[in-house]
């Protein structure tokens, strides 16, 4: 993914997001402080289409998800069968990072840049255990934040397409 395809925090970007093309700085959203340009009205319709039917957007948008992460990592380092595998972790950067990945695979407008699940759990002996207890800790601080089980299932579903690469198993074939 091209960087110019992404709106800066101080400038939009020059190549449109939906058609990679040079964008037409006269079509233009405002989206979470950022200005997003594009090629055509139509890559525009699209975008924001993709926005309002995303997760991301009917959970909260940015401050919704930001907050949802931070409750989550008070549960999980609480949580006696997990807390370990956190304890040479900058929580700061976990915290980042883990609001980057979930902003991004629940549809936000920002693409995940990080490492990818694979590799980042790459030898922890994460067990299916481990990976139940932190989504329970998940489920368990959206129903803090009053968020309906529906949408609870929905997130949830999102999180348990990293589980083959979490605990690192065979790919499924495809
Ligand atoms: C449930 C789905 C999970 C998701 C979406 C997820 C997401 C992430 C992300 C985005 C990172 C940062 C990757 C990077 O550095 O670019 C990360 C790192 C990490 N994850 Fe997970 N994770 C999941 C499950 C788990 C489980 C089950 C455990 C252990 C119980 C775990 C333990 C860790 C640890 C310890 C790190 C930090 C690695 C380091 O910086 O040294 N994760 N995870």
């Amino acid at each position: 993914l091209d960087p110019a395809s992404i709106a800066g925090e101080t400038q939009a970007n020059t190549l449109c997001p939906v058609s990679n093309k040079a964008v037409n700085p006269a079509i233009t959203v405002v989206y979470e402080g950022r200005t997003w340009a594009f090629a055509e009205e139509a890559c525009k319709t699209q975008w924001e289409k993709a926005r309002a039917e995303s997760l991301y957007q009917q959970l909260g948008g940015k401050a919704a998800i930001d907050a949802a992460v931070e409750a989550f990592y008070v549960k999980v380092l609480a949580d006696e069968r997990v807390k370990h595998f956190f304890d040479d972790v900058s929580m700061e950067k976990q915290r980042r990072k883990q609001k980057e990945f979930l902003s991004a695979a629940l549809g936000g407008p920002l693409p995940w840049t990080g490492k990818d699940m694979r590799k980042a759990h790459a030898g922890m002996e994460i067990k299916e255990e481990h990976f139940n207890a932190i989504a329970e800790n998940l489920v368990a601080t959206l129903k803090d934040l009053k968020i309906s089980d529906e949408m609870i299932g929905k997130v949830i579903a999102v999180v348990a397409t990293t589980k083959d690469d979490v605990l690192n198993r065979p790919k499924k074939a495809e």
